[in-house]
């Protein structure tokens, strides 16, 4: 996993301070960095077009510039009057050596944005909306510098942003980066050594960002052993018993030794899927709530009072009685909604969808906090997974998931490796990047994938 911070300015500082380094030299090595992406990536393409704000974010633009000039056809686009000293001294060094500087924006093979950085503080003027909004009209290769302008220090987007290929961020990797929103606008993010290498750079936090090595199958590795060596997870179904099946499915196929539905009511279930009634003696992880619809609470009282490891999902988000298990170090599954219930049944919010997607990171924060040894997997396009104090993205997530039993196929991929023993967190990082990259793997199209084309890659993985 790599390392992902709230803000860097204070890492900025550390250099200055303890390793003895200048502005100008963490610029010189911010802007060198975009060059050699550029020339390395790009060295076909003739005509380069950098929009440049007033500020640092401006400065590495123009420093830029000047390292691309006679190699590339650069052109400066000043959105506003150099206003830091160090955009002023790139400035008067650019104007030295001729770059063309230009008055309206002109079409270019590639686009680099340095309009606004980290250093944004207050909503885009129709100004920049009209210049940002013309940047992404135009076809060309677009790169942000540290991050697209538009997005706030919280990932927020209050109007328009610069709609990148590649985001190049300086030094670290932010959070801004991985709010939901911004996920539409950072492109691929590269990260830009400033001086000194990153491991030295970087500092410690509590946030991470998930890579696909983080992903840990559960590979058999005994030959002596049999089915119960691999756990016996239950789901519980309840009204819409498609849930509970689709999990199911999903949970067998990831490696769980025996998996039963537990239902009432007689199932017509895959041979090797189980029935019971109730919840089985030799069980050793709980799926509830996918489904759920209409319960008797004191039966799923009695179920979640069960000491095996649990994972909770869906309807359950909305009945109080799960107040009684937040202090267990139990997997909760809300997508958005279900989480805003949450909030408010645990007295720490009462906020809509809208709040919550704009500050996903404040809340699961406060969350997690109060209840901290609850493993919270908030669903979006970037998944939050968060255990007290750290928190995990993972980004591999896509539109091909946007369809109803996605969720129940999640919840069936973190049952199979609580009952396989994994512990809540790990089984909940574990599940998410499995889920999220079989939905990569998926390459028929980004519309037709189905629960079980889902559990289908997941096998393949
Ligand atoms: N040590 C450093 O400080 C380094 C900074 N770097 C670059 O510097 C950037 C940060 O520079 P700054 O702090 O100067 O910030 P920015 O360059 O993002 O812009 C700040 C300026 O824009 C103005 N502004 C903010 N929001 C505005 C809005 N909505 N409309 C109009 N004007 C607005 C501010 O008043 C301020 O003058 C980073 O993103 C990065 O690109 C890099 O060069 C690496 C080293
Ligand atoms: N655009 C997207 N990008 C990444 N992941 C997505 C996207 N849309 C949906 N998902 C994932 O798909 C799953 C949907 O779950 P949920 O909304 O509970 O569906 P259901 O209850 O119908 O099974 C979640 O894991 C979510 O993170
Ligand atoms: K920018």
């Amino acid at each position: 996993m790599q390392k992902i911070f709230d803000e860097v300015n204070s890492l900025d500082k550390r250099c200055y301070e303890e390793f003895g380094l200048s502005e100008d030299i963490l610029m010189e090595h911010a802007a060198l960095s975009m060059q050699l992406y550029i020339q390395e990536n790009h060295s076909d393409k003739k005509t380069i077009l950098i929009a440049c704000g007033c500020g640092n974010n401006g400065a590495d633009g123009i420093a830029l510039a000047r390292l691309l000039h006679k190699k590339f056809d650069v052109s400066l686009y000043f959105y506003s009057k150099a206003k830091s000293q160090m955009a002023i001294l790139q400035e008067k060094r650019a104007k030295a050596l001729d770059i063309p500087i230009i008055e309206e924006v002109i079409d270019s093979d590639i686009i680099v944005d340095c309009i606004f950085g980290t250093g944004l503080n207050k909503a885009l003027d129709d100004d920049a909306v009209l210049l940002i909004n013309e940047l992404n009209s135009l076809d060309a290769i677009k790169i942000a510098c540290d991050i697209p302008s538009g997005i706030s220090f919280d990932g927020q987007v209050k109007s328009v942003a610069f709609d990148a290929d590649v985001t190049i961020t300086m030094g670290a990797l932010k959070t801004s980066l991985f709010s939901d929103i911004a996920k539409d606008f950072v492109g691929e993010i590269k990260v830009a050594n400033l001086g000194v290498q990153r491991e030295i750079y970087e500092t410690s936090t509590n946030k991470y960002l998930l890579e696909k090595k983080d992903l840990k199958l559960p590979n058999r590795k005994k030959h002596n052993s049999h089915k119960g060596s691999y756990g016996h997870l239950n789901v519980v179904a309840g009204c819409k018993k498609g849930a509970g099946i689709i999990a199911a499915k999903a949970a067998f196929g990831f490696g769980t030794g025996i998996v039963s539905v537990v239902c009432h009511e007689n199932l017509d279930l895959p041979y090797h899927i189980m029935q019971t009634h109730f919840i089985s003696k030799n069980c050793t992880a709980i799926a509830i709530g996918m489904g759920l619809g209409n319960y008797e609470i004191a039966e799923v009282q009695k179920i979640l009072a069960n000491d095996v490891k649990k994972i909770v999902d869906a309807d359950l988000f909305y009945d109080e009685l799960l107040l009684d298990v937040l202090d267990e170090d139990i997997v909760l599954t809300p997508h958005p909604k279900e989480f805003c219930s949450l909030l408010k049944l645990s007295n720490i919010a009462d906020i809509s969808v809208e709040q919550l997607q704009n500050n996903r990171i404040k809340y699961v924060e406060e969350f997690t906090s109060k209840y901290p040894k609850v493993v919270l997997l908030l669903k979006g396009t970037n998944v939050i997974i968060s255990q007290g104090k750290n928190l995990y993205i993972n980004t591999f997530g896509s539109a091909v998931l946007s369809k109803g039993g996605s969720g129940d196929v999640l919840s069936g991929l973190v049952g199979s490796l609580l009952a396989q023993g994994y512990e809540p967190l790990d089984a909940a990082i574990s599940a998410s990047l499995a889920h999220a990259l079989a939905g990569a793997n998926y390459k028929k199209n980004d519309f037709s994938l189905i629960p079980s084309d889902l559990i289908e890659e997941v096998r393949r993985l």
